[in-house]
């Protein structure tokens, strides 16, 4: 069999890598750059964004984000030394230099230019901003979030320096911005067609990561190392030679490496019909696709994966170029055997099936369409913190995002979560003082009940006002209720306080109060006590099932909480699955007007049991630390916040809940309201 001659779009020495994986399997491989990196027409830009890293005002960064780069900084530079200068301003502490990856770092060195920071696992830009080493905090009018160590950084705006090429992506830029630095962008070269007029310089290894592939490559690779020996040497072709190569079928395949490439092989003519396309990523194959091709894309940027895709491609080509008959201009040699694959293969490809679920997944009007489970903010309910003697909100640090509020702080929250139409409110009262009885929660100036009084004052009947019914917040000791001579809960004392502290809640002006103690009894108690002072129409939501979760952890932060030890002798064990439907069970006798269970991510399966046992509104909790795990993750850049957000409380809604208790209830309700709006 002839070798399949597969072309390569990149510079011979960058493709050197690529090309020994495909001699090595029994291809022929040629290169062709297509393009090359030139230098802007007016370099004084650069060289003026070189001398202000050389010479910081303030903090500085300087961000480098492919080899090509440094050479277009060394082509430009006024100064043969500028590395050593780099150094200087290193050495003074302000200027600190970042790379994409090794290569860089690599090219950087070879001016003596060290490094503050390379990222360690996604050699990319949006690796760079993932793992990016302070957080200066985002400026105002930007979301506090972003930034979750705002406070922490106290001196003037950092800036950052981004020589980057032309058609780069924005993803560093936009990053380091939300970061709290002030960005400057600078082109350091364009890539065009070979030959450029004012090459950056010849035989560069391959721009890499977030360069001039426009977002195409997602990880560095390593700079390729120039072949040594003749037998390694890639043949090189020349543009047009390499644009007549694919328009005649003179190769089996080509790697196309970015996007801008496809566009400089391809455009202005077609390519053979039997020419096999392998794409190094997504916006590759995009390109490609647009141009009527269909190619294989390689599962990673790496040589080896490149080849893999190689060969796959070409056996499609195979199968493909005879399936269509006639249409086939290269000379094969059929065997039996290539009979019978080719059809094994057609078998395949005429696969007869009835039913197709991805039918339903195609558009995301179509997924909108199918989708079985919404969230409305009509089902969502907001937690809130109120702590006695605060005149401004303060922060959580284990809970970004959340606050303990102030009295008016609290009242704005109220006066939000009507107008972004939520259903609820829950009130968890923050006291000054604590003692063992936890008195501050029947004293109608305690500041739970204060709390209460001012929401209700400000929103009236237009939302429901919860209240959080425990002892925890109020015991000196922490736990939910009061301790007997040996030290432990005593249930029945509880439940003569938990009835008193009902009625001073409904008093109060709460709508609904919500029993968390997990006492035997306590909602039958708490109901009577309620009838018996009139307050017939106040609700219970009962937290039926509530597990003794490692979860509760920022919690006991928000309510600054004294507990030493656990909650296991009251709190439901997570191995346990009847007793959440025994607990259900009782708490519908008592009187429940309705169930909850909590937390709600781990426990999942025991709400989808609720939720078909009930015969009463379930609501489940989304607590403390599921939230904390979502903020800490996306902090690090390891999942996406606002999808994962979204996911955790679709799933509470699909398995059951009818309304969910969520530290995301305002922001969800937003997006809810701007995507309506749209
Ligand atoms: N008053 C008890 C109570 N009510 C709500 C939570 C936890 C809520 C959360 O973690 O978000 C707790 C803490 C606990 O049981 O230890």
């Amino acid at each position: 069999m002839t070798p399949a001659r597969v072309l390569i779009t990149r510079d011979p020495a960058a493709a050197h890598e690529l090309a020994a994986l495909l001699r090595e399997r029994g291809h022929e491989p040629c290169a062709s750059p297509m393009l090359e990196a030139q230098l802007p027409a007016d370099p004084s830009e650069l060289a003026g964004l070189l001398d202000q890293a050389a010479h910081p005002s303030g903090p500085t960064w300087l961000c480098v984000t492919s080899a090509t780069t440094v050479a277009a900084l060394d082509a430009v530079a006024q100064s043969p030394d500028w590395g050593a200068q780099l150094e200087a301003a290193r050495a003074t502490g302000l200027l600190r230099v970042a790379a994409v990856g090794e290569a860089t770092a690599r090219a950087l060195g070879e001016y003596g230019v060290g490094l503050d920071f390379v990222p360690s696992r996604v050699q990319s830009a949006a690796g760079m901003v993932a793992q990016w080493p302070e957080h200066p905090g985002a400026r105002s009018g930007e979301d506090s979030r972003k930034a979750p160590r705002a406070s922490q950084w106290t001196g003037p705006t950092p800036l950052a320096l981004l020589p980057v090429s032309a058609l780069g992506s924005d993803t560093l830029c936009q990053g380091l911005r939300e970061l709290g630095y002030d960005v400057r962008r600078v082109t350091a070269y364009e890539m065009v067609p070979v030959p450029a007029e004012r090459p950056v310089r010849r035989r560069e290894p391959e721009p890499l990561a977030g360069s001039a592939t426009a977002g195409e490559q997602t990880s560095e690779e390593p700079a390729a190392v120039g072949p040594t020996g003749a037998e390694s040497a890639v043949e090189e072709l020349a543009p047009e030679a390499a644009r007549a190569a694919c328009a005649a079928g003179e190769v089996a395949a080509v790697v196309v490496t970015a996007p801008s490439r496809a566009a400089a092989l391809l455009d202005g003519q077609r390519p053979a019909a039997d020419v096999a396309w392998v794409a190094i990523g997504e916006p590759t194959a995009r390109a490609l696709r647009e141009r009527g091709l269909s190619p294989v894309t390689a599962a990673r940027p790496t040589p080896r994966d490149l080849a893999d895709a190689v060969d796959a491609a070409l056996g499609t080509a195979r199968t493909a170029g005879r399936t269509t008959a006639g249409t086939d201009a290269r000379p094969t040699t059929c065997t039996d055997t290539d009979q019978e694959n080719e059809k094994m293969n057609d078998d395949e490809m005429s696969y007869d099936l009835v039913s197709r679920p991805r039918r339903l997944r195609t558009t995301p009007a179509m997924r909108r369409f199918a989708a079985e489970t919404r969230v409305t903010p009509s089902e969502l309910i907001l937690p809130v913190f109120v702590k006695e003697g605060l005149s401004e909100p303060q922060p959580l640090a284990s809970m970004p995002g959340v606050v303990q509020h102030s009295m008016d702080s609290l009242k704005r929250a109220a006066a939000e979560a009507v107008e972004l139409g939520l259903s609820g409110f829950m009130l968890f009262g923050v006291p000054e003082t604590r003692d063992a009885v936890g008195s501050a929660a029947l004293d109608p100036e305690g500041i739970l009940n204060r709390g209460i009084r001012a929401v209700r004052e400000e929103v009236g009947d237009e939302i429901v006002v919860m209240s959080d019914l425990c002892l925890d917040e109020f015991t000196d000791h922490g736990h939910c209720g009061v301790l007997d001579e040996q030290g432990r809960v005593d249930n029945d004392r509880t439940l003569e306080i938990y009835g008193r502290m009902g009625v001073a809640q409904a008093q109060a002006g709460a709508h609904m109060v919500a029993p968390s103690g997990m006492m035997d009894g306590q909602v039958g108690v708490i109901r009577a006590a309620l009838d018996a002072a009139g307050r017939e129409d106040v609700s219970i939501l009962a937290y039926s099932a509530k597990y003794s979760s490692a979860f509760y952890g920022p919690f006991r932060e928000a309510v600054d909480s004294t507990l030493t030890g656990d909650r296991k002798a009251y709190q439901m064990d997570p191995a346990n699955r009847r007793e959440a439907l025994l607990e259900m069970q009782l708490d519908l006798d008592e009187g429940a007007d309705m169930v909850m269970v909590k937390p709600a991510m781990s426990y999942l399966d025991i709400l989808r049991e609720v939720a078909d046992a009930s015969p009463v509104p379930v609501s489940a909790y989304q607590i403390s630390g599921e939230y904390a795990m979502i903020e800490a993750a996306a902090a690090n850049g390891w999942i996406n916040r606002d999808a994962a957000v979204r996911e955790s409380v679709l799933s509470i809604k699909r398995a059951g809940a009818n309304s969910i208790l969520t530290y995301y209830a305002t922001e969800l309700a937003r997006w809810f309201r701007d995507e309506n709006g749209r």
